[in-house]
C-alpha cells in the first residue's frame, strides 16, 4: 500500500514556497546530522520556481551536492540538459553541482559512467525530488524496451542508460536515470507536479500500484516511505 500525501496548492508560486521550505529544512537537518547534505532533484519546467526559491535560502551551501535524478544526453551547454539549470542556479550560491554524463554517446555506457560517478558519493540523497510527464514517466523511468532495466536493476546499481520509447517530443534523446531502488532509497521522497492531467495520472497510478502501466506508478509501488505529493492547478 503507498502512503501517499497530497499537498494542494492554489499556485505554483505557493507550491514552490512550501517545497522549497521543505527542503532547505531538510538541508539543515541533515548538516546537524551528518555534516552535509546530498539532493537529487529533477529537470523539466516545473521545479524551475522551486529551484529559484530554494537557492535564495540562507543555508550553509558548501556542505551541499546538488546531482539531477535524470540526464539527458546532451552536452551540457544544450538547454535540454538537467544539469545546466541546476548549475545556473545553485553553483552561484556554493552549492557542489555534480553533473552525472560526459560525452558518452553510447546510452548503456552512459549509465555505466554515470552510476560509476555516484558511486564515489554518501548515499543515501537526502532527498529525492521527483517529476512526473504526461506519459507518466518519472526521473527518465520511461516506457519502452528499457523500462524493466532501470525498475529491476541490482539494489546497488544507482543510474542506469535507457532510450524512451517512443521518444518524447519535447527532448528527444537517450537519458541516463536514477533506479527505482537508488529513488526509494532517500530518506526523503517528495513529488511536485502541476495541473489536472497529471494529478488525474499520478491518482490512478497510486491506486493501480503494481499494475500500473505507467512508470511512476511501477516505482512508487515499491516504495516504503511516506511520500509528499506536492500539487499546484
Ligand atoms: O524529461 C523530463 O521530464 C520530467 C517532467 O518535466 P516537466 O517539464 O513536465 O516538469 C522531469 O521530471 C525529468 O527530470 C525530465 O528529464
Amino acid at each position: 500500500m503507498i502512503e501517499a500525501e497530497f499537498w494542494d496548492y492554489d499556485s505554483v508560486d505557493e507550491m514552490a514556497d512550501a517545497v522549497a521550505g521543505d527542503i532547505g529544512f531538510i538541508v539543515e537537518s541533515a548538516i546537524e546530522a551528518r555534516g552535509n547534505a546530498l539532493l537529487a532533484l529533477p529537470g523539466g519546467k516545473t521545479p524551475v520556481p522551486i529551484y529559484q526559491r530554494l537557492a535564495k535560502a540562507e543555508l550553509p551551501w558548501k556542505r551541499v551536492t546538488i546531482i539531477p535524478g535524470d540526464e539527458r544526453l546532451v552536452p551540457m551547454d544544450n538547454e535540454l540538459s538537467n544539469v545546466r539549470a541546476l548549475a545556473k542556479t545553485f553553483l552561484p550560491v556554493g552549492a557542489r553541482v555534480i553533473p552525472v554524463t560526459g560525452d558518452i554517446a553510447d546510452v548503456k555506457l552512459a549509465g555505466n559512467s554515470a552510476d560509476a560517478r555516484l558511486q564515489d558519493l554518501p548515499w543515501p540523497p537526502d532527498v529525492v525530488l521527483l517529476g512526473m510527464g504526461t506519459d507518466g514517466h518519472t526521473a527518465s523511468i520511461f516506457p519502452g524496451a528499457d523500462l524493466e532495466d532501470a525498475l529491476n536493476a541490482p539494489k546497488a546499481r544507482r543510474m542506469v542508460g535507457v532510450t524512451p520509447d517512443p521518444l518524447p517530443p519535447e527532448a528527444p534523446v537517450g537519458r541516463v536515470t536514477l533506479t527505482r531502488s537508488a529513488i526509494l532509497s532517500a530518506r526523503t521522497l517528495l513529488i511536485a507536479i502541476t495541473g489536472q492531467e497529471k494529478r488525474d495520472l499520478l491518482e490512478q497510478a497510486i491506486e493501480d500500484g503494481h499494475s500500473s502501466k505507467l512508470p511512476i506508478g511501477r516505482v512508487l509501488a515499491e516504495a516504503e516511505q511516506p511520500i509528499d505529493i506536492h500539487w499546484a492547478p
